[in-house]
């Protein structure tokens, strides 16, 4: 092996099949465009004749969907895929594998349930990867005991839960996800076995979890457990309450380990402080309080973002991410790796749409071709570095050893705790680069899109990469008035990234490549896009009802 490994790349793309046939297909449709635009110049009614305005309107209409037409195809035209090489990657530095965090967002303890929370924690504890290199942080932006008790509970489980998975390796790893269905093997005895006590830990949890919030209280032998309970002494609310941090597994302690005698994650809770008359800027406040309190106790080089409803589905997801980071000749180039948001609940008809496989498949490949990836929230790992605001320069070493995480060995968890209080009062930010330079942007409800956008215009590159197995899976809505609040705000979002000075072809002017820009604004020009639509579809039908003539009759064309 020796040398030869050592040039193999860590990742492949690959372009996909059928280019030239679908780029002499576009042609075709691309040609009829034009020939549509020339039938309504040619025949539109002239001044005084009757249908003129719906001839008009007709013809906006078609200009508006031949030009998002024309966006679309950058995308079409560079579709790329991409492919880890996870055993390269352990073959050359399963030594020097770097420190990974892990940050779950949740925002509310009656929409988002503690023990949907804490499956997803227990999801990503059981890694295929370095136990004590990997910190796992909770922001719960709802400032609930129930979440933190939660946890709490979920840092005792995994004691058997993260064994248990390793040494059967079972999947998927998130409990909820895993104990839905029968097991397979249960004739094997000693599977069996612990299969069922497992089980009934997992279960005998979530009713304590249950319990207590259907009681609205934790009973006081528990909050005697542990000192974090104290935080709720006073008045917290979700809206009003001071920072808590808890560090509930400390990883540096060779004496946390699990059933087996290993180490464990660092697990850490943490609440940011939230005033009533101070913007809290949603998720985006959320994870740049996230970036900085870890950055004070574990300040990995990586960073993975799940929301709380998104479990991991693939134990090697941080490990095929990290050959696009590491791999030598083109790693040091990437900020992000982005997975396609999929779901677990999708229905048979899929009738809001949630799969969005030419999306998926086709679209967020193309862009990621461009090197252009969209950061679309959930399911995204980040270089700290690039998402703390650094240009990229291609001249600029990257140490993956931690120096941080060497010093903060010498602090107490209590001292590590106290310094990441500070990091998550609202005051911090104050005057300070966070939400514009630094971390996510504040002051757009899509702060992911464009966060990414602005990290791509800083010089770095993004991958999209979609395993045939799903790394994550989430919850998609199922009720209409749920998947109508996602669509508007996400429509809406990005219309106002599009009219703002960040719009793609103003912005990203000179700094990412025009076909990017173009693929952005499939999705920024998306709500729009709506208003042709209803002008065809109202001209059309009323046109009809008035017997004036918008097409041409069979009979013409022969
Ligand atoms: O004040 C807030 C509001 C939300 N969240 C969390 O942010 C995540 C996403 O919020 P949600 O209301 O579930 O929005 P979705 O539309 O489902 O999320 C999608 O769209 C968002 C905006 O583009 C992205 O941030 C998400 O990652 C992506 O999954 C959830 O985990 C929330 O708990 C917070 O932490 N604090
Ligand atoms: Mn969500």
């Amino acid at each position: 092996m020796g040398k030869q490994t050592l040039h193999l790349p860590l990742f492949e793309t690959k372009e996909a099949k059928g280019k030239t046939i679908y780029k002499l297909f576009a042609s075709t449709i691309f040609v009829g465009i034009l020939l549509i635009w020339l039938y309504r110049l040619i025949n539109m009614p002239s001044k005084g004749e009757s249908g003129r305005l719906a001839w008009i309107c007709m013809f906006l209409a078609e200009i508006c969907f031949g030009f998002y037409w024309i966006i679309t195809q950058s995308v079409r035209w560079n579709v790329i895929y991409t492919y880890p090489y996870k055993n390269r990657l352990s073959l050359r530095y399963e030594e020097n594998l770097p420190d990974v965090d892990i940050f779950v967002c949740t925002a509310d303890p009656i929409m988002e349930p503690p023990t949907m929370v804490i499956n997803t924690i227990l999801s990503v504890m059981p890694y295929n990867y370095p136990t004590q290199k990997l910190s796992i942080y909770l922001s719960d932006d709802g400032g609930s005991q129930y979440t933190f008790y939660a946890l709490l509970e979920a840092s005792q489980f995994s004691k058997y839960w993260i064994p248990f998975c390793k040494r059967f390796n079972v999947e998927p790893r998130s409990p909820a996800a895993y104990f839905q269905h029968d097991a397979s093997n249960l004739n094997d005895k000693v599977f069996a076995q612990e299969w069922f006590n497992i089980k009934k830990l997992y279960e005998d949890m979530k009713s304590r979890i249950e319990a207590s919030i259907e009681n609205g209280s934790i009973p006081n032998e528990i909050k005697a457990q542990h000192k974090g309970f104290s935080e709720w002494n006073t008045k917290v609310t979700k809206q009003d309450h001071h920072s808590i941090v808890q560090i509930l597994i400390d990883g540096r302690d060779h004496n946390m380990v699990d059933m087996d005698g290993n180490r464990l994650p660092t697990l850490v809770y943490m609440s940011r402080e939230k005033k009533p008359n101070l913007p809290h800027n949603f998720k985006a406040g959320s994870m740049n309080s996230l970036i900085r309190v870890s950055s004070q106790i574990s300040n990995a080089p990586i960073i993975l973002n799940l929301d709380c409803d998104m479990y991991s589905n693939d134990p090697d997801a941080i490990r095929e991410s990290l050959c696009f980071f590491m791999d030598e000749n083109q790693g040091h180039k990437v900020a992000y790796v982005q997975y396609p948001q999929r779901y677990n609940n999708a229905t048979k008809n899929d009738i809001y749409g949630n799969i969005a496989r030419v999306t998926h498949e086709i679209e967020l490949a193309g862009l990621g071709g461009y090197g252009a990836a969209l950061y679309c929230g959930t399911g995204c790992l980040h270089r700290r570095e690039s998402l703390c605001g650094r240009k990229f320069s291609e001249d600029q070493t990257f140490e993956w050893n931690n120096k941080l995480q060497e010093k903060s060995t010498y602090k107490t968890v209590e001292e590590l705790e106290e310094a990441s209080k500070v990091v998550a009062n609202c005051s911090y930010e104050e005057g300070t680069q966070w939400g514009k330079q630094m971390g996510l942007l504040y002051g757009f409800p899509v702060e992911d899109i464009i966060t990414g956008l602005t990290i791509q215009c800083r010089g770095w590159k993004s991958i999209y990469y979609k395993p045939s197995k799903p790394a994550f899976l989430g919850v998609a809505p199922t009720i209409l008035d749920v998947a109508l609040v996602q669509h508007k705000r996400w429509s809406e979002g990005m219309l106002q990234i599009f009219i703002s000075k960040y719009c793609p072809f103003i912005y990203g002017h000179g700094k990412i490549k025009l076909g990017a820009q173009m693929g952005y604004c499939i999705y920024l020009l998306w709500a729009p896009l709506s208003v042709p639509t209803l002008t065809y579809v109202l001209v059309t039908s009323l046109s009809l009802l008035h017997g004036i003539p918008l097409f041409p009759e069979v009979n013409q064309l022969t």
